[in-house]
């Protein structure tokens, strides 16, 4: 079996959210597909309703095929200071025409103001590895890990775009999604996500310069989060650019527009266009930009994140071979 379900990008792209059901009969949800984390949690009827403000909710009671998993909770705190936390039911969860009949749906009883404000997002669905699941006493499996034995190869790809709908595909490889070669590139899962080292970068058409980069492949995360020392010689290049602390990061002058910035993924590259390094609108003032990448200073790697992957076609394997980036058709 195959699958393929369209991702829509919020405003700025800042998220990506994707349509699930969940539950008999079908409850539609809207969720963030997240590589960066591995748990699939769902605002819900257990939740206070200050909590919730615009977004639909699982109700497992009102669901025949849900079953509680007794004595389980989770809690999690993501990299922005967001939090979540709940119990668990198993329940059957659709993606497309994808469906896992005794899936763990984390059912939230509590979340943080960012989830509260975010009224569009119903949850997340995790698509990093099992191994950092935050279910306790007992880790559960990710949708992917309990649909890839079924898949007719052990892979999702994720191909999201700027402005418009993008896709995430199960167990094929869509070759009028891309064009030229596929770059592979070993995958570090030993933390629990989609690792990568990239050999360096560029900064427009500049020389190739060469410089290990690890980080995650992170659709999460909305911005290119990368070491200071490439993160400043970037921004060197940009007349007017500056670290803004109030803003919390480097903005610079919307046009005219700044350089590519360029990554390697093995012997292939990846080219992030100028125009999307202009992420957004920081001040109407004086037209100065928000910066899409920005520096990962105290994560301990780099993040790979909705700027870097929206402008290439990513291949993630799911067993422990390569994945691998290839340029956006
Ligand atoms: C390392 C961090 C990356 C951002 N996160 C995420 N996408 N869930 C949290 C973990
Ligand atoms: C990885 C997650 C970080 C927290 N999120 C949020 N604040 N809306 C969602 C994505």
């Amino acid at each position: 079996t195959t699958g393929t379900i369209a991702t829509d990008p919020e405003k700025h792209d800042v998220e990506y959210l994707t349509p699930i059901s969940v539950g008999t009969p079908s409850q539609d949800l809207m969720v963030d597909f997240d590589t960066g984390s591995s748990d699939l949690w769902v605002f819900s009827t257990e939740m206070s309703t200050s909590d919730i403000k615009g977004q639909t909710v699982y109700d497992p009671n009102n669901s025949s095929t849900s079953e509680k998993v007794q004595g389980s909770t989770w809690k999690i705190t993501y990299g922005d200071g967001s939090s979540s936390s709940g119990d668990v039911y198993l329940d059957t969860v659709t993606i497309g025409d994808l469906t896992v009949p005794n899936q763990a749906v984390e059912a939230a009883k509590k979340v943080s103001s960012e989830f509260t404000d975010d009224s569009h997002n119903d949850g997340l669905l995790g698509l990093g590895f099992s191994a950092i699941n935050a279910v306790e006493p007992t880790p559960q499996n990710t949708f992917f890990d309990n649909i890839k034995g079924s898949l007719d190869a052990p892979l999702f790809t994720v191909d999201l775009k700027h402005g418009t709908p993008g896709s995430f595909n199960f167990g094929y490889i869509d070759p009028a999604a891309y064009i030229g070669n596929i770059s592979w590139t070993p995958v570090d899962s030993s933390q629990g996500y989609w690792g990568f080292t990239s050999p360096g970068y560029a900064v427009g058409t500049g020389a190739f310069r060469n410089h290990s980069i690890s980080g995650i492949a992170d659709t999460g995360t909305t911005l290119l989060l990368l070491p200071k020392s490439v993160v400043s010689a970037y921004y060197k290049e940009i007349q007017g650019a500056q670290y803004d602390s109030d803003q919390g990061g480097y903005i610079f002058p919307c046009s005219p527009t700044p350089p590519d910035f360029v990554f390697g993924v093995n012997k292939g590259i990846v080219t992030v266009p100028g125009d999307m390094v202009s992420y957004a609108p920081a001040d109407s003032a004086n037209q100065n930009c928000f910066g899409g990448i920005q520096t990962d200073t105290g994560i301990g790697f780099s993040i790979f994140g909705d700027v870097a992957l929206k402008t290439s076609f990513v291949h993630l394997h799911g067993s422990i071979v390569p994945g691998y980036y290839a340029d956006c058709a």
